[in-house]
């Protein structure tokens, strides 16, 4: 078994006695050497878990575990993880690679060292040659990059980004997501990102943690939250889905990765192919149909497909989106701009999909009844 870099067992914050847990019985294992991303909305926990890690706030509850090691009380100073939080920026007083150099000098590294140090810490981050500017003179972008610097010198155990990106412009958004991922790769630096770009979350991490009122609904590679979400929230907060309520009619066989191929009855659409985990014939599941699998065909092919009327289309450069009427619902699909003749509003279409991109939540539906 591989012994977790990090574990956090049953870690709680209330903030007021009264409130509700701000984060709530977490749990969760990470691996060395990966790059974990706390992904949610706005308020469901992300910070407060990640500032617990820190060691800048106390837990009401539960602990935390660095290399098989209890840190839960251990003071920030003592725990060797390097941050990058918003609310640490850089000092304003010190040029560049005194800031770098800080974390070395606190830990009384020798000069010559410090020197060495923050010098490979800068070329790392490319900007060796602001090496004597003040923050005030760098752009938000190369003042976060010398924050990473600044966090990764000292080698830490444990690397938290808090929203690192966030005050950058979408193209440097992306080099910086390039940059940091392939930094982290280099110095294998276990890390905790925490972010509520689904985009950044998929990109960057090995593990995601999808977090929701205090708790963790999903911790799984990117590829198991996007293909194989458990819950509605997981579905609907990575990418865009499409949920259609189904009775499971009977079995057809088995699929990959020990799921069963199912045939699925959808109210008022017909019945369809579908996978999910064994044991839900007879049950009604809720359907997650990705608008990129949905194939948008002009003409009745398939004997399966549903027949609809474009009622919306938007234009995102690469992609159509399109919104489908089927029945009394709308279906969003994508259609790549680059595959040929684009509809246009009102045209007919007939929508179908392959059987292995349907998928049954394991959740079950909020209200039962189909
Ligand atoms: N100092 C505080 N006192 C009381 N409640 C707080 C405090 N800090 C945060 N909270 C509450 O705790 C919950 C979790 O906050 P937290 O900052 O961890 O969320 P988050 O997921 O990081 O959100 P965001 O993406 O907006 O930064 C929220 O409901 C928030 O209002």
């Amino acid at each position: 078994m591989i012994e977790s870099k990090l574990s956090i067992v049953d870690l709680t914050k209330r903030y007021a006695a009264g409130l509700d847990p701000a984060v709530d019985r977490l749990n969760m294992e990470v691996e060395e050497g990966h790059l974990v991303a706390l992904l949610g909305p706005s308020g469901c926990g992300k910070t407060t878990t990640l500032r617990m890690v820190a060691g800048l706030m106390d837990p009401t509850a539960g602990s935390i575990v660095v290399d098989g090691k209890e840190i839960t009380h251990t003071p920030v100073n003592k725990r060797g993880m390097g941050m990058v939080f918003q609310s640490y920026a850089l000092f304003p007083h010190m040029n560049v690679e005194q800031n770098v150099g800080f974390g070395l000098q606190m830990r009384q590294v020798s000069k010559s060292e410090q020197q060495k140090r923050v010098a490979s810490a800068l070329d790392m981050v490319q900007l060796g040659h602001l090496a004597k500017r003040q923050p005030k003179e760098l752009s938000g972008g190369q003042q976060q990059r010398i924050a990473l610097a600044r966090a990764l010198v000292v080698e830490p155990t444990l690397l938290l980004l808090d929203e690192p990106l966030s005050n950058l412009d979408a193209k440097l958004r992306e080099t910086m997501r390039t940059e940091i991922r392939s930094i982290q790769q280099r110095t294998r630096a276990t890390t905790l990102f925490v972010t509520h770009d689904q985009d950044e979350a998929l990109d960057m991490a090995d593990r995601i943690a999808v977090m929701n009122g205090g708790l963790i609904e999903q911790f799984g590679s990117p590829t198991e939250v996007y293909e194989r979400p458990r819950t509605r929230f997981v579905a609907n907060f990575i990418g865009q889905a499409n949920f259609l309520k189904a009775r499971v009619v009977a079995e057809m066989g088995s699929a990959a990765d020990g799921e069963i191929h199912y045939k699925v009855d959808v109210e008022g659409l017909g019945q369809f192919g579908a996978v999910g985990a064994p044991g839900m014939a007879g049950s009604t599941r809720e359907l997650v149909i990705r608008p990129h699998r949905l194939r948008v065909g002009t003409e009745h092919g398939a004997t399966d497909a549903i027949p609809g009327i474009i009622e919306r289309i938007s234009y995102t450069g690469d992609a159509l989106s399109v919104g489908v009427r089927v029945a009394d619902r709308t279906l969003n699909a994508q259609l790549l701009t680059s595959s040929g003749k684009l509809p246009r509003l009102g045209d007919a279409a007939y929508l179908s999909w392959d059987a292995q991109d349907a998928y049954l939540l394991p959740e079950a539906p909020e209200s039962s009844a189909s």
